[in-house]
């Protein structure tokens, strides 16, 4: 996570279609380390950097981040709910992060969570895939409850704009296990079901498919097969107890597609951009060390 690099550009000079986002993401998760920090600007954590709880404390926050490590992370996740409390003046704040993050070379993964029937899910595609759209995003986190195929019009959009789209399908919380680890008829967990899509989705992509799957750090063990093809978002370390060292014992076979995530555990160490970037370096040195020591463990280069 040392040489700050443009992983975000999703066109090539000179090539009309966009680069994949699997291939993006797998470069910048490789250049850069493989973290994302969340931008997760809780009242709490402005009262600390001595902001005020309003519109332009959220705006310098969000800056202050965004400048000190969206040239050197792989990925900065804001979570919208944290923007939208403040209405539109808060939105208009998310616009010029996820701009701003985006022209320093991070790739953007908007935390919006969306799920809804098919014909709104189009809307909230066009809202964060189109290209010309404010809040445009190099992905956003779906939720599938409402049945995997009524994602359908988001992946369709995430393809033609070289966007991603990560599905919930473990989550961090305790309370996802009573949906997520429920069985259904034929056997399988309803999370193995959703990484069963997530995989036939992402089905010959190389190195990394556009869909990913957010499985919580948190959690003990997977239970399922976390091998889906894709980048698996994986949040949880830090604030809710996870460690880089967890990761190997969970994502097994996968290790190698993690993406560990860390708000509050990085945000807490502002607002001196020096002690950002820091708390970011040192997870991401954690996450390279532990994925580095399974590979020689197993003896398998993990890639
Ligand atoms: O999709 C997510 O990012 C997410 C999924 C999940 O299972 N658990 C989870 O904590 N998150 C998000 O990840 C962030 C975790 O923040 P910290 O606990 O402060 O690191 C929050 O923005 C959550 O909304």
């Amino acid at each position: 996570m040392s040489s700050p690099t443009t992983p975000s550009a999703a066109t090539a000079p000179g090539d009309a279609a966009p680069e994949p986002f699997g291939a993006r993401l797998r470069r910048a998760m490789d250049t850069r380390g493989p973290l994302c920090v969340g931008l997760d600007p809780h009242a709490s954590l402005l009262t600390a950097w001595g902001l005020a709880d309003d519109p332009a404390g959220l705006e310098r926050f969000a800056m202050t981040v965004v400048e000190a490590l969206a040239d050197r992370v792989a990925v900065l996740k804001p979570q919208s709910a944290f923007f939208e409390r403040f209405g539109s003046r808060g939105v208009a704040v998310l616009e010029r992060a996820v701009a701003a993050a985006r022209e320093a070379g991070a790739l953007v993964l908007m935390d919006a969570k969306r799920g809804d029937i098919g014909s709104t899910m189009a809307a909230y595609a066009a809202t964060y895939l189109d290209r010309d759209a404010p809040l445009f995003s190099d992905a956003v986190t779906v939720s599938p409850f409402l049945g995997f195929g009524s994602l359908r019009p988001a992946l369709a959009a995430a393809r033609a704009a070289g966007s991603g789209v990560f599905v919930l399908a473990l989550t961090s919380n305790p309370e996802g296990a009573e949906v997520q680890r429920a069985v259904t008829p034929d056997g399988r967990q309803v999370a193995q079901v959703i990484l069963d899509h997530i995989a036939e989705e992402n089905a010959g992509a190389d190195p990394l498919g556009p869909v990913g799957a957010v499985v919580g750090a948190t959690l003990a063990e997977a239970g399922v097969d976390l091998r889906v093809g894709g980048p698996l978002l994986a949040p949880g370390v830090g604030a809710q107890g996870a460690t880089p060292e967890d990761l190997p014992a969970l994502f097994g076979p996968a290790l190698a597609n993690a993406l560990p995530s860390v708000s509050r555990d990085v945000l807490r160490h502002g607002p001196d951009p020096a002690a950002l970037r820091n708390a970011a370096v040192a997870y991401a040195d954690r996450v390279r060390a532990a994925v580095a020591g399974a590979g020689k463990a197993t003896g398998n280069p993990l890639r």
